[in-house]
């Protein structure tokens, strides 16, 4: 596997590889990336892969510092997937001194995640743009666990007419039914086991509107559950699944934040 740290070095890397599906990431590598780059490997005769904990998509209060960096292990996972180019720019090198243009992406990107972190939606576009640039993938692999941000990365490559192919992979989940996330490592032991409570409350709401209930009843009985579980819910609701409007009743996309100790959970499922 190659390894690029800076732009020369990635485009000399480039030259001798055929086209690329590219596997956006910040690290901290569990399944669910494993099958973004396995999925990669039917979309183009060469994978990469990027690491970067990007901090323009981070809010000032948020957890920048402490987001888990493991690089050293990140490789050997990308090697042992058979990963051909690793893309792991600094800080400088992605952003330099004197850098003055963001992407700003409203529709898809506006209200839920959009809401409830200001500027984080700008700055994944921005370093999406960027890295789909800097790499000329022909395709990008995105979980479809961060279903808005997957939404609002297809408004940008529309709207902005970039000649790459977004695709959405399902979300790989623990044996409980906890979605993958990297950030699952800072729950305790207690809240790890009550953290299945999310897609199981989801679950159960999606059943219940399928047997018949309003929506609206389903729903209630989903934030009651969690709240009295200990989460504190940021937003459930039923969506649009493309525009991520919020709409009345299925057919929809369900999803959900909430914080359960310090950790943000977010999950999504069809209703
Ligand atoms: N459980 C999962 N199943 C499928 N894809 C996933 C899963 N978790 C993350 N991804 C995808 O992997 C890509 C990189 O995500 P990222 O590196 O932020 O990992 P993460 O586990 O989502 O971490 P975080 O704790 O930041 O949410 C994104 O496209 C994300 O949607
Ligand atoms: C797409 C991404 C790698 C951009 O920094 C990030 O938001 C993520 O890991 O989901
Ligand atoms: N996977 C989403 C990236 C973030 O939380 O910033």
């Amino acid at each position: 596997m190659r390894i690029a740290r800076d732009l020369p070095t990635l485009r000399a890397e480039l030259a001798s590889l055929g086209p690329l599906a590219l596997v956006p990431t910040m690290g901290a590598l569990h399944e669910g990336h494993l099958s973004l780059l396995a999925a990669a490997r039917q979309e183009a005769p060469a994978v990469a892969a990027s690491i970067f904990v990007n901090p323009l998509q981070f809010g000032p209060n948020e957890d920048l510092s402490r987001y888990p960096r493991q690089e050293a292990r990140d490789l050997e996972m990308l090697e042992a997937a058979g990963c051909d180019l690793a893309w792991l720019p600094s800080v400088e090198a992605m952003y330099p001194p004197g850098r003055a243009t963001t992407i700003d992406v409203e529709g898809a990107a506006e209200g839920w995640e959009g809401a409830a972190r200001p500027g984080h939606f700008r700055g994944v576009a921005t370093v999406c743009t960027k890295l789909f640039q800097q790499t000329g993938a022909v395709a990008a692999m995105f979980g479809e666990k961060d279903w808005q941000q997957l939404q609002a990365i297809r408004q940008v490559v529309r709207d902005l007419d970039m000649p790459i192919r977004i695709i959405g992979c399902p979300t790989v989940r623990e044996a409980d039914g906890l979605a993958m996330s990297s950030r699952n490592r800072f729950l305790s032991p207690a809240e790890r086991a009550q953290a299945a409570a999310l897609p199981g409350a989801m679950q159960a709401a999606i059943a219940a509107m399928a047997r018949g209930a309003t929506p609206a009843a389903a729903l209630a009985e989903a934030r009651a559950g969690l709240a009295a579980a200990g989460f504190a819910l940021d937003y459930l609701a039923l969506v649009e699944p493309e525009t991520l409007r919020a709409c009345a009743a299925p057919p929809a996309r369900l999803i959900a934040a909430a914080r359960l100790g310090g950790v943000r959970l977010l999950d999504n499922m069809p209703a």
